[in-house]
């Protein structure tokens, strides 16, 4: 001992010790991954799922790359309690979870626990029992004529259910018991069936228009690469951009490799699932926020096992441990639901394709209405782009033209002018079926007293609180509170002095009823559709025309194909354009623009009516005239010159506190610690639009770059040079797409 020299031995000891240390990242918004001691004797990868002590409790948590901290005394580190018998987390989605955590300024375990979202996957499934045939069944056992039944059906020396067998051979469950006591069966553990069956990517499918197959080759050529890609697939409503982009899901398929298509309403998505199963034969995996725990672990475990070889989801379908995913495709890819804006505040679009580039995979963005930010990917070459100028199957364009407002007003107290009207009743008359747009639920956006112009607030917000006749009550539409439509005036007492302030799609409704009485009506909107179930239903009785007329808010512009519809009304379409919105010109184009191609996909030409009190505007006018590009471009000429985005970027602070005065300090604070220079300005403090939401005040600042200017190490010092204090929370949304 004494021989040794000390500076060596305390290397080698620091080596060792080392050696024997795990980073292990817990899924909790911890600024970093700990150490612990490896188990003895095991080997642990990189990526292992482990149980590891933490306080009192244990935590599951995942062996992470980089260095251990030398600094940290043998004595204070402790154990790592168990490797879990699930497959390591690959260094792909480690990675990815990195980037997203670095790019949003997000605690890493924060990201982490979104690609945990089903721990108790990581457990290895037990197996079932079940049973089979005795090899050596004792000589002279009383076969009865149920024993036979059994032992034939078991005959081919697979283990079966108990369940299974009783129903097969229609034998009591007591019969099997008996046999095993007689030797004649045994236990045995069942093979573990393969959760989803594996998409044919040969099945015989519709076949392509020559457009759609100059597109399908285009993709599948991407995926067959096996190399990072974004392509942007665009076209026009109806094209059938999802029966292209099923052929690079086919090609993934041949790859061998996984593929995930993003929805972003994956509740509003029976039709898709019918046409995936036309296509493939089977139905895909699916991922979303309504899944039993049941189906979330299955899924969760099949996925990581590779054997959820096409997976459809919400956004939160990107942190799923594929082991080789080869094409990522993300529908509808302008749609703000992509943007998570709770917790870790990503943008699901965005970061699909982050994930496609450290995956070496294709990543298709598809869209009649892109978002301007990969409309400008696609035009100066970052993104491919491949485009489907015409309607499957020869139907045309739908009509599109304007009711001014101010010439042919409704009748007052009414919302749907003359010439709609009478729209309507003539396509009705025709058989066909029409639809009434209105982008606001309830029955009226706000309630006035008419004896002292009181409105009707939320206690908790800074919002009007929205009638729901239906239902009796009044509601809040962002902090969900509900009250009863009070009996007198809350301000000055008059007794049932409130008056209904505008409409919602309640309101339509009752208008609709007076109007065309005999016509069967139906209301779309997320409270009258709650779910996947309620969605399929109405979906299939609009196909089976058991529904003449259709109400709807947003979920009625979502990727629905209505063969019999042949009339869209917008019932207000300058709704979108108030507000100071930096996208509400480019999301109104959208949305209408969407609505508008549900109309006339089939045999009859489309017409849509926008009623609009500014016809004049550049929206309404590049509605009518279909001309996508046009509009993108002028949409880039305003926002290029002053460096907003895509030509710039976007960070916002929203500090928020249930006292005032605090939220006030702290954003005046950021405000006095704002960065500077050139290409940086800081936008703000200022009251957020929804200045009190869910009880909490609420003040934002926003910072904007140059886009050669990176937001994430502005913020990171800004940050560190103000002091937050307890009661006050600071919010970071990197590229934020909502301004309240
Ligand atoms: N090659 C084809 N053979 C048969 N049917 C097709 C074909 N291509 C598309 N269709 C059908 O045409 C309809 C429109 O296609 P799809 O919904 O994919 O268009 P889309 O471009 O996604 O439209 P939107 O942007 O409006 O959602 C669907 O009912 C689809 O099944
Ligand atoms: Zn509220």
């Amino acid at each position: 001992m004494h021989t040794i020299n000390t500076g060596d031995a305390d290397e080698v000891a620091s080596v060792v010790a080392l050696a024997a240390r795990l980073r292990v990242l817990l899924p909790l918004p911890l600024a970093d991954a700990y150490d612990y001691r490896a188990p003895v004797g095991a080997v642990v990868p990189v990526g292992a799922f482990v149980v590891v002590p933490l306080g009192r409790r244990q935590s599951i948590g995942v062996v992470w790359d980089g260095d251990p901290n030398p600094g940290l005394s043998e004595k204070r580190l402790r154990s790592v309690e168990q490797v879990l018998d699930a497959p390591p987390m690959t260094a792909t989605l480690r990675r990815f979870v990195d980037w997203v955590a670095a790019y949003t300024l997000s605690p890493p375990g924060a990201v982490l626990r979104m690609a945990m979202s089903a721990p108790s996957a990581l457990e290895a499934p037990a197996p079932r029992a079940g049973w089979r045939r005795a090899p050596h069944p004792p000589d002279g056992a009383r076969i009865t004529p149920p024993r036979r039944r059994v032992l034939d059906l078991l005959a081919d020396d697979t283990p079966r259910a108990g369940g299974q067998i009783a129903e097969a051979a229609s034998v009591a469950p007591a019969i099997l018991r008996g046999m095993a006591d007689a030797g004649l069966i045994e236990p045995a553990l069942m093979p573990r069936q393969a959760a989803f069956t594996r998409p044919d990517p040969d099945h015989p499918g519709p076949s392509l228009g020559p457009e759609q197959a100059t597109a399908a080759d285009a993709l599948r050529a991407a995926v067959s690469r096996r190399a990072f890609s974004t392509t942007l697939l665009t076209g026009v409503t109806g094209s059938g951009k999802t029966e292209v982009y099923f052929e690079a899901v086919a090609q993934a398929l041949r790859e061998g490799r996984q593929a995930l298509v993003l929805l972003p309403e994956i509740a509003l998505s029976a039709q898709w699932l019918d046409r995936f199963r036309g296509r493939f034969g089977v139905a895909p995996a699916l991922w979303h926020s309504e899944l039993t725990p049941r189906t979330r672990r299955e899924t969760w475990r099949a996925v990581a096992e590779g054997e959820a070889p096409v997976l459809v989801g919400a956004r939160s379908a990107l942190f799923l441990p594929f082991p080789d995913l080869g094409l990522i495709v993300v529908d509808e890819e302008h749609e703000t639901a992509f943007k998570q804006e709770e917790g870790v505040v990503y943008h699901a679009r965005d970061m699909a394709v982050v994930r496609a580039r450290l995956s070496s995979a294709a990543c298709v963005l598809a869209s009649a209405t892109p978002s301007l930010e990969s409309t400008t990917n696609a035009a100066t070459g970052r993104y491919a782009s491949v485009h489907l100028p015409a309607r499957h199957g020869g139907a045309e364009m739908p009509d599109v033209a304007l009711i001014d407002l101010r010439r042919t007003p409704p009748e007052r107290g009414h919302f749907l002018s003359p010439p709609l009207v009478e729209a309507v009743t003539q396509t009705l008359a025709r058989g066909e079926q029409a639809m009434l747009f209105l982008n606001r639920r309830g029955y009226a956006p706000m309630t006035l007293c008419r004896a002292c112009g009181h409105r009707l607030r939320c206690p908790n917000c800074t919002a009007w609180l929205v009638e729901h006749r239906a239902a009796r009550r009044l509601q809040c539409h962002h902090c969900g509170h509900v009250e009863a439509p009070p009996e007198a005036c809350p301000n000055c007492g008059a007794p049932h002095s409130t008056v209904p302030i505008g409409p919602g799609v309640e309101r339509v409704l009752e208008e609709a009823t007076a109007l065309w009485p005999e016509a069967r009506r139906l209301v779309m909107a997320s409270d009258t559709i709650p779910g996947p179930a309620a969605a399929a239903a109405a979906a299939q009785a609009i196909q089976n025309r058991e529904v003449d007329l259709i109400i709807g808010t947003q979920i009625v512009a979502k990727g629905w194909h209505f063969p019999h519809l042949t009339l869209v009304g917008v019932v207000d379409a300058d709704l979108g354009l108030a507000g100071g919105d930096l996208r509400a010109s480019e999301r109104t184009f959208q949305l209408l623009h969407q609505v508008a191609g549900r109309a006339g996909r089939e045999e009859h030409r489309g017409r849509v009516l926008l009623q609009s009190f500014a016809p004049e505007h550049p929206v309404m006018q590049a509605l009518v005239s279909g001309d996508l590009d046009a509009f993108m471009e002028a949409e880039a000429n305003d926002r290029r010159p002053g460096h907003w985005p895509p030509f710039g970027r976007l960070a916002a602070l929203i500090v928020s506190s249930e006292d005032e005065r605090a939220a006030e300090r702290t954003a005046r604070d950021l405000g006095l610690a704002a960065p500077g220079g050139e290409g940086v300005e800081v936008l703000g403090p200022a009251p957020a639009p929804l200045a009190i939401l869910r009880g909490r005040h609420r003040r934002r600042l926003l910072l904007k770059t140059r886009r050669d200017i990176a937001v994430q190490p502005l913020l990171q010092d800004w940050l560190a040079k103000v002091t937050v204090p307890g009661n006050v929370r600071v919010q970071v949304d990197v590229d934020p797409v909502g301004f309240l």
